[in-house]
């Protein structure tokens, strides 16, 4: 394991579904260790947010995991400038979908990488516009349940993407994983994205 992972074993401290999947697709092997810190804070700005969240998660889990790399991440959503959590119930959600409706607005996604008693981070944003909703898809969509365990309401990866009308930066960051940064962040710490070869032959 160790050899594959650029020396040290990889944990995602993450129980979302979604990153693990994406961590899966660059052919990382890992395990999961899920942070038990609670995601409370006072901070209002939602860039700012993803990323002392990211870390809470990250440090927890290093702090367990001393020799291992640690990669951790925080999706927050916010609309003219009011943050949504995951809803609370359908009713809630339904109320999200009606402040996201016609409108853009910011997912920002904070990760998290620790190795060798060090961090590295990054945020990344994407403008996602929604299209004016009737109040029977709001319902609808509220009703199908999906949007309870994801920040803002909703999955664009899935009934979801029905809502949006256009996407401004990397679709991956909607999801919870941004790519880009992932795997800059993995490669920094010589962790071979899509196996030696690629890293070799990947820009500096
Ligand atoms: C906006 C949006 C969010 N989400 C998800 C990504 C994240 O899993 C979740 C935001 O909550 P997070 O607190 O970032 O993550 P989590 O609680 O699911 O997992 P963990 O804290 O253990 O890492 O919302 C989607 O899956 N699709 C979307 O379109």
């Amino acid at each position: 394991m160790a050899a594959e992972t650029g020396g040290r074993e990889v944990v995602l401290a993450s129980g979302s579904p979604r990153r693990r999947e994406l961590l899966t697709l660059l052919g990382v092997p890992f395990r999961v260790q899920v942070s038990g810190e609670e995601e409370d804070s006072a901070e209002t700005n939602p860039h700012t947010l993803a990323a002392e969240l990211a870390g809470v998660k990250g440090r927890s889990v290093a702090a367990l995991n001393p020799d291992a790399l640690v990669i951790a991440a925080d999706t927050v959503v916010a609309v003219d400038g009011v943050l949504l959590a995951k809803p609370a119930d359908a009713a809630e959600n339904a109320a999200f979908l009606r402040q996201l409706s016609g409108r853009t607005h910011q997912v920002f996604t904070g990760v998290s990488v620790f190795a060798g008693g060090r961090e590295q981070a990054g945020v990344a944003r994407t403008d996602v516009t929604f299209r004016v909703l009737a109040e029977a898809e709001i319902d609808f969509y509220a009703q199908s349940g999906e949007g309870l365990d994801k920040a803002g309401g909703y999955g664009v990866q899935g009934l979801g993407q029905a809502l949006v009308s256009r996407i401004d930066g990397e679709f991956s960051n909607v999801v919870g994983f941004p790519m880009s940064l992932v795997i800059a962040l993995l490669r920094g710490h010589g962790v071979p994205v899509w196996g030696a070869l690629a890293q070799e032959a990947a820009p500096a």
